[in-house]
Formats: C-alpha cells, sequence, structure tokens
C-alpha cells in the first residue's frame, strides 16, 4: 500500500532535511571513489545542485567486483538457505517502507518525475517487487529426470554469481527493485551501476538493505558514467552476467562486451516505440480515451513502454481526439514536488533537448500539432498530440521518449496490423475493441513482448516484462521468470 500523499509545503520541508548519499557503496559502507573524483547532481526542475558523487571509475569496479565474489564464494549469502534469505529480503522489504516518504523525495528530486507518481507508483512498486521475489525463493522446487531405476538424476538451480546491473533514470527505484528483486533472492551478489542523473536512491536503498541483514560485500552501489564504470563491468572476467535497461544502442555495446571477454550472460530490455491499435467496433470512446493518455504521458512519456504511436480507425479519429483533450486537461505539469501535479520535468537539460528536437522536426515536417507543442521553463514539455504523422516520418519511428504521441490513421485490420508492426522495437503495445475475435488476433499478431487490450499497463510483478526484436535480449524482467536470468541449472547425475 502507498503511504499517504503529504502536501506540497511538506514534501518541501522534507526535501530540506534529507541527508542525501554521496558516496559509492562497497562493500557494506560509503566510501568515496577511489580516485576521488566526483560529479554534480542536480534537481532538474530546478537547476540546483544537490550534491556531488563519487564518480567511480575501472579501479572501482575492480574493488567492487572482488567484493562481490569473495561474499559469493564465502557463501555468506549464496549458501544460506532460501528461507534464510527471504527473511532477510522482508526485513528490508519492511525497511523501505520505514523510509517510504524520503524515498519518494529523493526520487522526485533526483528526476524530475511527480511526487504523487514517485509516492503512489515508483515506491511502493518497489517494495511490493522486494517482497514477492522474497516470498517466491523458497517456494521454487528442483527437479529430477526421468531417468530408469539405476540412477538418480537432479536438476538443480544455482545463483549464477557475481551479477551487474546497468540502470537507466527513468524509473531509477523500480528498475532497480525489478533487478535486485531475484537476483538477491537468488543468492548472488551484485554491483548496481545507477545512470549518472539518477544515482541517490540506489544508494539509499543498498544502505538500507545492509541495515536488513544483507552482509557486506554482496550488495555495492558505483556511481559513474557508462564508459567509466558500465564498459568495465560489462567487461570484467569475473561478472557472470550483466542486466542492462536503456537504449538499443548502449544494450548492443554490452553484448560486444560479453563477448570480447567472458562470454558472461547479458539480458537486455532496451527502447520502444508501442503502437496502440483502437478500431471503430469500440464502445467506450471515453475509456478508451484516458487510457491512451495515461499510456502516452505517464512518467512524462519517459518510459520504454509508452503508447507512443496511436493508431487509429479513420472514421473514430476526430472523436477520440476530442475525448483525449478532456483528458488531457487534467494532466497538470509543474514543480515535481506539487502533489497535484501529474507531469514534472524532463530528466536533464540534454534529454529535453532531445524531445525538443522532434518538436521541431514536427514543424519541419509540416506536422499537425493538435494539441501541446510547446516547451516551458527550459526543462518541461508540454503533453502533446501530433496527428497525420507517416510511417515513414522519424516521429513515427524513432523512440522520443517524452510526452509525444502520434497519430496515424487505417481503415482495414490488416492495415493496422502492418502499421503496428512497422517498427524495428517490439516491447509493447495496446488494442482497443470491443471485439474479441479481433482482440485476440490483434494480440497474437502484433509482435511485442506485452500486448494489453482494453487498458495500458505493464501488467505486474507476476506477469514477465521484456520485448521482441531490438527491445530486448536474452530474458524477460519480473515474474517467476526472472529468476531464470539469475540462475544456471546443473545436471547432478548419480548412477546407483
Ligand atoms: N529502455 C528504457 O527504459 C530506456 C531507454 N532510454 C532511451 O535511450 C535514450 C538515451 O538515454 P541514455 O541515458 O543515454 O541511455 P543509455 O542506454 O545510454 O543509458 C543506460 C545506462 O547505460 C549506461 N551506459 C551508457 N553508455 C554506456 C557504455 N558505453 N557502456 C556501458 N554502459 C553505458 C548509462 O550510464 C546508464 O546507466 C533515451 O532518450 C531513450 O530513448 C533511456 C533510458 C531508459
Ligand atoms: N516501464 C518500465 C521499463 C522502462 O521504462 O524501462
Amino acid at each position: 500500500m502507498a503511504a499517504a500523499l503529504l502536501s506540497g509545503a511538506e514534501y518541501a520541508a522534507l526535501a530540506e532535511t534529507i541527508k542525501l548519499p554521496t558516496e559509492a557503496f562497497v562493500d557494506g559502507g560509503f566510501r568515496p571513489a577511489l580516485s576521488g573524483a566526483r560529479f554534480d547532481t542536480t534537481n532538474p526542475a530546478t537547476g540546483k545542485l544537490l550534491a556531488q558523487i563519487a564518480a567511480c571509475g575501472p579501479e572501482d569496479v575492480d574493488v567492487a567486483v572482488a567484493n562481490a565474489k569473495a561474499a559469493f564464494e564465502d557463501g555468506r549469502w549464496s549458501k544460506l538457505s532460501p528461507n534464510e534469505r527471504k527473511h532477510i529480503l522482508l526485513r528490508f522489504a519492511d525497511l523501505l517502507e520505514q523510509n517510504a516518504h524520503q524515498l519518494a523525495v529523493m526520487e522526485s528530486l533526483d528526476s524530475g518525475k511527480p511526487i504523487r507518481e514517485c509516492q503512489n507508483t515508483d515506491v511502493p512498486e518497489t517494495i511490493h517487487t522486494i517482497r514477492w521475489h522474497a516470498e517466491l525463493i523458497d517456494k521454487i522446487y528442483d527437479s529430477t529426470a526421468p531417468v530408469g531405476s539405476n540412477a538418480l538424476a537432479l536438476v538443480v538451480r544455482e545463483a549464477i554469481g557475481v551479477v551487474g546491473l546497468v540502470l537507466p533514470w527513468n524509473f531509477p527505484l523500480l528498475m532497480l527493485a525489478w533487478k535486485i528483486g531475484p537476483s538477491l533472492a537468488a543468492g548472488c551478489s551484485i554491483v548496481v551501476k545507477p545512470a549518472k542523473e539518477t544515482t541517490l536512491t540506489a544508494l539509499r536503498v543498498a544502505e538500507l538493505a545492509y541495515q536488513a541483514g544483507v552482509p557486506a560485500g554482496v550488495f555495492n552501489v558505483l556511481p559513474g558514467g557508462g564508459r567509466e564504470v558500465g564498459e568495465p563491468l560489462g567487461r570484467h572476467r569475473d561478472v557472470t552476467m550483466v542486466s542492462f535497461t536503456g537504449s538499443t544502442d548502449t544494450g548492443r555495446k554490452f553484448l560486444h562486451y560479453a563477448a570480447e571477454s567472458n562470454l558472461k550472460r547479458v539480458v537486455l530490455e532496451c527502447g520502444g516505440k508501442n503502437p496502440a491499435v483502437v478500431l471503430n467496433d469500440v464502445q467506450d470512446l471515453d475509456a478508451t480515451a484516458r487510457h491512451l493518455v495515461n499510456g502516452a504521458f505517464w512518467n512524462m512519456g519517459e518510459n520504454c513502454s509508452a503508447s507512443s504511436r496511436l493508431i487509429v480507425h479513420a472514421d473514430i479519429k476526430c472523436q477520440l481526439l476530442e475525448r483525449m483533450e478532456v483528458h488531457m486537461r487534467e494532466w497538470q505539469m509543474g514543480n515535481p514536488l506539487d502533489p497535484d501535479n501529474r507531469l514534472g520535468a524532463m530528466v536533464s537539460k540534454a534529454h529535453f533537448e532531445k524531445v525538443r528536437s522532434y518538436l521541431e522536426q514536427a514543424a519541419a515536417e509540416k506536422l499537425t500539432v493538435v494539441y501541446g507543442g510547446e516547451t516551458e521553463k527550459g526543462i518541461y514539455v508540454q503533453p502533446t498530440v501530433i496527428d497525420g504523422v507517416g510511417q515513414d516520418s522519424r516521429l513515427f519511428q524513432e523512440e522520443i521518449f517524452g510526452p509525444v504521441l502520434t497519430v496515424t490513421t487505417f481503415t482495414t485490420l490488416e492495415e493496422a496490423i502492418t502499421l503496428a508492426n512497422d517498427s524495428v522495437y517490439g516491447l509493447a503495445a495496446s488494442v482497443y475493441t470491443d471485439d474479441l475475435r479481433n482482440a485476440i488476433k490483434l494480440s497474437r499478431e502484433i509482435r511485442a513482448g506485452v500486448v494489453t487490450v482494453n487498458c495500458f499497463g505493464e501488467g505486474d510483478v507476476t506477469t514477465p516484462f521484456g520485448g521482441y526484436k531490438e527491445s530486448g535480449f536474452g530474458g524477460r524482467d519480473k515474474s517467476q521468470w526472472a529468476h531464470d536470468q539469475y540462475t544456471e541449472i546443473k545436471t547432478i547425475w548419480i548412477d546407483a
């Protein structure tokens, strides 16, 4: 359950009093980068300096991985019984819950996300994810193979070893949870590399895990850049697996790092350009409009599964856009610490400029801006709907990762399927129809890892999340399938 929202004044007061973590977390304690280097982290909504954070490098990766490996090999975590790990992780979830307001404020300050989302979604989902994987771990059975009576063949799962978890900035807490939940439950030791833009909550979470009883060396966090920390982790020979969420371009690099080092397992959760297909049989246009607005603009569209391409039957486009406009008026934008706001700031000036460049591209292509289209204060982007976007437009093909929804029309179901699948990505899709046969056909024919019908979402912790095509590689986050990522399968054959 989410903790109750505070008032804007209470959040502002809390923001002033929180002691922000600034050091790397290695071997159970905070320590500066070995080089002594630091980088500035600012509040994107105000541009004000929040903290100067340890800027780790390859030498810090070596130390953290050595500690993680020592912890894995001596078994202080990996060889505890699943039940023992479960109890520590449940204590960890309780500590997260006790610090819910603090974590929500840190997340909002660091990323520009609206506090109401941090408090109502990111923090409670993070806690729920840790609890769910903790509860799962002592309920997964190993197997016996169907061999003859002269032997016993066991198929057992074992933790994969030292895992590098490389994170994006759009859901700093939740992506951390999706990866630490199953990896810690399985018994792995982990080295987390948060995005440089959003480091704070990962550091605090590691401290809370240690306080809950996760032993020193098991959960390490190294702030720093992709080149300085991400690449050395990806290339380290003692790292047996990397789980990554971020852009497809960077994901590709981890495959190179693995190929050029120790063939570590690589799991990638990358970009998306997700279609929302609306058929003209849909009865409840208002509910459809509400879901579409949520799908496109939740988290400012900084979401790999955002419904960013509306593919709508030509007959109902105008009515649908009118209904959507009504809902969009409810999405107030501004100070992320004001709980009335549903849209906050873009995560960084650089990302703001990227999103703005697509608004300029729309103008260059002479596309019709139906709603929004403006920026505010050099860091906010209005929720924007752009009509008449053809398949060849960059706006149709490229991941904008901002609050920009393109609109394209179709007249036949086959045309809708072709448009939906016309993407290098295949992460998520939504279909809106009251015809069950059409719902089944579209759900089956759209090449995406998650398809929602008459709603937008990513399922919950019980359902796997990951993509087809260039959206993903190697495994799934969430659900019992996430455990597959972090475990090896071993055969033990015993002759009679
Ligand atoms: N799938 C998703 O959820 C995300 C997608 N993106 C997409 O990527 C675009 C660019 O955002 P970025 O922050 O630049 O994403 P990114 O993919 O570069 O960053 C993700 C993580 O990879 C690390 N990294 C970056 N370069 C690396 C390298 N050469 N070797 C190892 N690690 C490296 C980063 O420090 C960060 O921790 C966004 O505009 C968006 O389109 C960004 C974040 C999340
Ligand atoms: N929406 C959760 C996955 C992601 O955006 O990275």
